[in-house]
Protein backbone atom coordinates (compact mmCIF):
# COMPACT_ATOMS: atom_id res chain seq x y z
CA UNK A 1 0.00 0.00 0.00
CA UNK A 2 1.29 3.21 -1.51
CA UNK A 3 0.31 5.01 1.99
CA UNK A 4 1.25 6.62 5.30
CA UNK A 5 -0.10 5.03 8.04
CA UNK A 6 -0.59 7.62 10.97
CA UNK A 7 -1.89 6.02 14.53
CA UNK A 8 -2.65 8.25 17.10
CA UNK A 9 -1.63 5.97 20.31
CA UNK A 10 -0.72 8.87 22.76
CA UNK A 11 -3.92 8.75 24.53
CA UNK A 12 -3.78 7.70 28.10
CA UNK A 13 -6.76 5.25 28.04
CA UNK A 14 -8.51 6.93 31.02
CA UNK A 15 -12.60 6.07 30.95
CA UNK A 16 -10.47 2.27 30.67
CA UNK A 17 -8.99 2.67 32.96
CA UNK A 18 -6.34 0.48 32.11
CA UNK A 19 -3.39 3.04 31.38
CA UNK A 20 -2.36 3.67 27.70
CA UNK A 21 -4.56 1.64 25.45
CA UNK A 22 -1.30 0.71 23.00
CA UNK A 23 0.59 -1.56 25.90
CA UNK A 24 -2.54 -2.79 26.49
CA UNK A 25 -2.95 -6.82 25.97
CA UNK A 26 -6.11 -8.47 24.32
CA UNK A 27 -5.32 -12.12 23.54
CA UNK A 28 -2.03 -12.09 23.98
CA UNK A 29 -1.27 -8.97 21.64
CA UNK A 30 -0.80 -5.30 22.62
CA UNK A 31 -3.47 -3.26 20.42
CA UNK A 32 -0.69 -1.36 19.05
CA UNK A 33 0.65 -4.95 17.76
CA UNK A 34 -3.52 -5.96 16.20
CA UNK A 35 -3.19 -2.61 15.03
CA UNK A 36 -0.06 -2.72 13.39
CA UNK A 37 -0.87 -6.29 11.60
CA UNK A 38 -3.71 -4.57 9.96
CA UNK A 39 -0.83 -2.43 8.31
CA UNK A 40 1.72 -4.75 8.04
CA UNK A 41 1.90 -3.92 4.18
CA UNK A 42 1.68 -0.11 4.06
CA UNK A 43 4.85 1.53 2.84
CA UNK A 44 5.42 3.83 5.85
CA UNK A 45 3.82 3.63 9.76
CA UNK A 46 4.40 6.21 11.84
CA UNK A 47 2.98 6.18 15.52
CA UNK A 48 2.20 8.52 18.05
CA UNK A 49 3.48 7.55 22.07
CA UNK A 50 2.20 8.67 25.22
CA UNK A 51 5.55 11.33 26.13
CA UNK A 52 8.10 9.13 28.11
CA UNK A 53 6.50 5.93 26.60
CA UNK A 54 8.99 3.70 25.31
CA UNK A 55 9.27 2.51 21.88
CA UNK A 56 8.65 -1.28 21.59
CA UNK A 57 11.11 -3.11 20.13
CA UNK A 58 10.49 -5.56 17.31
CA UNK A 59 8.07 -3.79 15.76
CA UNK A 60 8.28 -1.61 12.26
CA UNK A 61 7.14 1.29 12.68
CA UNK A 62 8.74 4.58 13.16
CA UNK A 63 7.52 5.80 16.74
CA UNK A 64 7.24 9.88 17.49
CA UNK A 65 5.96 11.21 20.91
CA UNK A 66 1.78 12.28 20.87
CA UNK A 67 0.40 15.67 21.96
CA UNK A 68 -2.02 16.54 24.74
CA UNK A 69 -5.21 16.10 22.05
CA UNK A 70 -5.41 13.42 19.46
CA UNK A 71 -5.48 16.22 16.88
CA UNK A 72 -2.16 17.40 18.36
CA UNK A 73 -0.84 14.01 17.93
CA UNK A 74 -2.02 13.66 14.62
CA UNK A 75 -0.51 16.81 13.45
CA UNK A 76 3.10 15.36 14.65
CA UNK A 77 2.81 12.47 12.73
CA UNK A 78 1.34 14.47 9.47
CA UNK A 79 4.79 16.72 9.19
CA UNK A 80 6.75 12.97 9.09
CA UNK A 81 4.29 11.73 6.64
CA UNK A 82 6.60 11.45 3.21
CA UNK A 83 3.66 9.62 0.73
CA UNK A 84 0.70 12.02 -1.08
CA UNK A 85 -1.86 9.78 0.62
CA UNK A 86 -2.38 8.86 4.40
CA UNK A 87 -4.29 6.79 6.76
CA UNK A 88 -5.42 8.17 10.12
CA UNK A 89 -6.13 5.21 12.65
CA UNK A 90 -6.81 5.14 16.43
CA UNK A 91 -5.03 2.04 18.13
CA UNK A 92 -8.24 2.19 20.11
CA UNK A 93 -9.79 0.08 17.34
CA UNK A 94 -7.40 -2.70 16.53
CA UNK A 95 -9.70 -5.32 14.43
CA UNK A 96 -9.86 -3.49 11.45
CA UNK A 97 -10.10 -5.60 8.38
CA UNK A 98 -8.39 -5.78 5.14
CA UNK A 99 -11.94 -5.02 3.11
CA UNK A 100 -12.37 -1.80 5.19
CA UNK A 101 -8.84 -0.15 4.81
CA UNK A 102 -9.19 -0.91 0.96
CA UNK A 103 -12.85 0.70 0.55
CA UNK A 104 -11.12 3.43 2.85
CA UNK A 105 -8.25 4.13 0.42
CA UNK A 106 -10.26 3.75 -2.42
CA UNK A 107 -12.24 6.17 -1.56
CA UNK A 108 -9.75 8.47 0.05
CA UNK A 109 -7.52 8.29 -3.88
CA UNK A 110 -10.80 8.89 -5.99
CA UNK A 111 -11.94 11.95 -3.68
CA UNK A 112 -9.25 13.32 -0.84
CA UNK A 113 -10.93 12.50 1.73
CA UNK A 114 -12.97 9.90 3.02
CA UNK A 115 -14.24 7.91 6.63
CA UNK A 116 -15.95 5.00 7.19
CA UNK A 117 -19.48 5.37 9.15
CA UNK A 118 -22.32 3.00 10.37
CA UNK A 119 -26.03 3.34 10.97
CA UNK A 120 -27.41 3.94 13.96
CA UNK A 121 -29.10 0.84 15.25
CA UNK A 122 -31.10 2.09 18.50
CA UNK A 123 -33.35 4.35 19.36
CA UNK A 124 -31.71 7.77 19.30
CA UNK A 125 -33.00 9.91 21.87
CA UNK A 126 -32.13 13.29 23.58
CA UNK A 127 -32.37 13.44 27.47
CA UNK A 128 -33.80 15.97 29.53
CA UNK A 129 -32.13 15.93 31.88
CA UNK A 130 -32.41 12.06 33.89
CA UNK A 131 -35.47 11.77 31.74
CA UNK A 132 -36.37 10.51 28.57
CA UNK A 133 -36.65 13.23 26.09
CA UNK A 134 -36.98 13.91 22.29
CA UNK A 135 -36.40 11.10 19.56
CA UNK A 136 -34.53 12.20 17.28
CA UNK A 137 -34.57 10.22 13.34
CA UNK A 138 -31.81 8.06 13.66
CA UNK A 139 -32.01 7.50 9.81
CA UNK A 140 -30.35 11.25 9.72
CA UNK A 141 -27.18 9.78 11.81
CA UNK A 142 -24.09 7.93 11.34
CA UNK A 143 -21.27 6.54 14.17
CA UNK A 144 -17.72 7.87 12.62
CA UNK A 145 -14.94 5.44 12.45
CA UNK A 146 -11.48 5.22 11.34
CA UNK A 147 -9.55 4.73 8.99
CA UNK A 148 -9.57 7.81 7.61
CA UNK A 149 -8.07 8.43 4.52
CA UNK A 150 -6.98 12.26 2.83
CA UNK A 151 -4.62 13.59 0.36
CA UNK A 152 -1.76 14.27 2.58
CA UNK A 153 -1.86 17.93 1.24
CA UNK A 154 -5.77 18.32 2.41
CA UNK A 155 -4.86 17.24 5.71
CA UNK A 156 -1.90 18.94 6.70
CA UNK A 157 -3.73 22.28 5.35
CA UNK A 158 -6.61 21.61 7.50
CA UNK A 159 -4.64 20.79 10.43
CA UNK A 160 -2.83 24.48 9.63
CA UNK A 161 -6.45 25.84 9.07
CA UNK A 162 -7.13 24.73 12.54
CA UNK A 163 -4.09 25.93 14.37
CA UNK A 164 -4.75 29.72 12.50
CA UNK A 165 -8.70 29.36 13.80
CA UNK A 166 -8.07 27.93 17.22
CA UNK A 167 -10.39 24.51 16.62
CA UNK A 168 -10.18 21.16 17.96
CA UNK A 169 -12.02 18.28 16.44
CA UNK A 170 -12.77 14.57 18.10
CA UNK A 171 -11.64 13.46 14.21
CA UNK A 172 -9.76 15.03 11.37
CA UNK A 173 -12.96 14.73 8.78
CA UNK A 174 -14.15 17.74 10.64
CA UNK A 175 -10.80 19.41 10.05
CA UNK A 176 -11.39 18.81 6.53
CA UNK A 177 -15.01 19.39 6.43
CA UNK A 178 -14.07 23.13 8.16
CA UNK A 179 -11.85 23.68 5.47
CA UNK A 180 -14.68 23.96 3.11
CA UNK A 181 -13.95 20.32 1.20
CA UNK A 182 -16.19 17.56 1.53
CA UNK A 183 -15.54 13.88 3.10
CA UNK A 184 -16.57 11.21 1.64
CA UNK A 185 -18.36 8.01 3.39
CA UNK A 186 -18.26 4.94 2.34
CA UNK A 187 -19.41 1.74 5.01
CA UNK A 188 -17.49 0.95 8.53
CA UNK A 189 -17.81 -2.07 10.33
CA UNK A 190 -19.04 -3.31 13.25
CA UNK A 191 -15.51 -5.03 14.21
CA UNK A 192 -13.98 -1.59 13.68
CA UNK A 193 -15.52 -0.49 17.24
CA UNK A 194 -13.76 1.48 19.57
CA UNK A 195 -12.33 0.12 22.75
CA UNK A 196 -12.81 3.26 25.21
CA UNK A 197 -14.66 1.38 28.23
CA UNK A 198 -13.96 -1.43 30.10
CA UNK A 199 -17.17 -4.07 28.74
CA UNK A 200 -15.41 -3.29 25.49
CA UNK A 201 -12.90 -5.74 26.29
CA UNK A 202 -14.90 -8.53 26.69
CA UNK A 203 -15.96 -8.46 22.94
CA UNK A 204 -12.76 -7.85 22.09
CA UNK A 205 -11.21 -10.68 23.79
CA UNK A 206 -13.79 -12.52 22.51
CA UNK A 207 -12.94 -11.20 18.88
CA UNK A 208 -9.40 -11.78 19.43
CA UNK A 209 -10.10 -15.63 19.79
CA UNK A 210 -11.04 -15.50 15.90
CA UNK A 211 -9.79 -12.52 14.30
CA UNK A 212 -6.89 -12.98 11.63
CA UNK A 213 -5.75 -9.36 10.23
N1 LIG B 1 -3.29 13.01 23.34
C1 LIG B 1 -3.81 12.00 22.65
C2 LIG B 1 -5.11 11.49 22.94
C3 LIG B 1 -5.61 10.41 22.21
N2 LIG B 1 -4.83 9.85 21.25
C4 LIG B 1 -5.32 8.69 20.51
O1 LIG B 1 -6.55 8.95 19.88
C5 LIG B 1 -7.33 7.77 19.78
C6 LIG B 1 -8.76 7.98 20.22
O2 LIG B 1 -8.72 8.41 21.56
P1 LIG B 1 -9.48 7.71 22.76
O3 LIG B 1 -10.24 6.54 22.38
O4 LIG B 1 -10.20 8.82 23.45
O5 LIG B 1 -8.24 7.18 23.62
P2 LIG B 1 -7.69 7.77 24.97
O6 LIG B 1 -7.40 9.23 24.81
O7 LIG B 1 -6.55 6.89 25.32
O8 LIG B 1 -8.91 7.51 25.96
P3 LIG B 1 -9.56 8.49 27.05
O9 LIG B 1 -10.17 9.64 26.27
O10 LIG B 1 -10.56 7.64 27.74
O11 LIG B 1 -8.42 8.93 27.95
C7 LIG B 1 -6.61 6.70 20.60
O12 LIG B 1 -6.02 5.79 19.71
C8 LIG B 1 -5.62 7.50 21.41
O13 LIG B 1 -4.42 6.79 21.72
C9 LIG B 1 -3.56 10.38 20.96
O14 LIG B 1 -2.87 9.87 20.08
N3 LIG B 1 -3.10 11.46 21.67
C1 LIG C 1 -11.63 9.54 15.77
C2 LIG C 1 -12.81 8.85 16.36
O1 LIG C 1 -12.48 7.51 16.70
C3 LIG C 1 -13.94 8.79 15.33
O2 LIG C 1 -15.08 8.26 15.91
C4 LIG C 1 -13.32 9.53 17.61
O3 LIG C 1 -13.75 10.82 17.31
C5 LIG C 1 -12.30 9.58 18.73
O4 LIG C 1 -12.97 10.11 19.86
P1 LIG C 1 -12.37 10.03 21.31
O5 LIG C 1 -13.33 10.75 22.19
O6 LIG C 1 -11.02 10.70 21.22
O7 LIG C 1 -12.26 8.59 21.69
Amino acid sequence: MEVSVLIPAAGNGLRLGRGPKAFLQVGGRTLLEWTLAAFRDAAEVLVALPPGAEPPKGLKALFLEGGTTRQASVARLLEAASLPLVLVHDVARPFVSRGLVARVLEAAQRSGAAVPVLPVPDTLMAPEGEAYGRVVPREAFRLVQTPQGFFTALLREAHAYARRKGLEASDDAQLVQALGYPVALVEGEATAFKITHPQDLVLAEALARVWSA
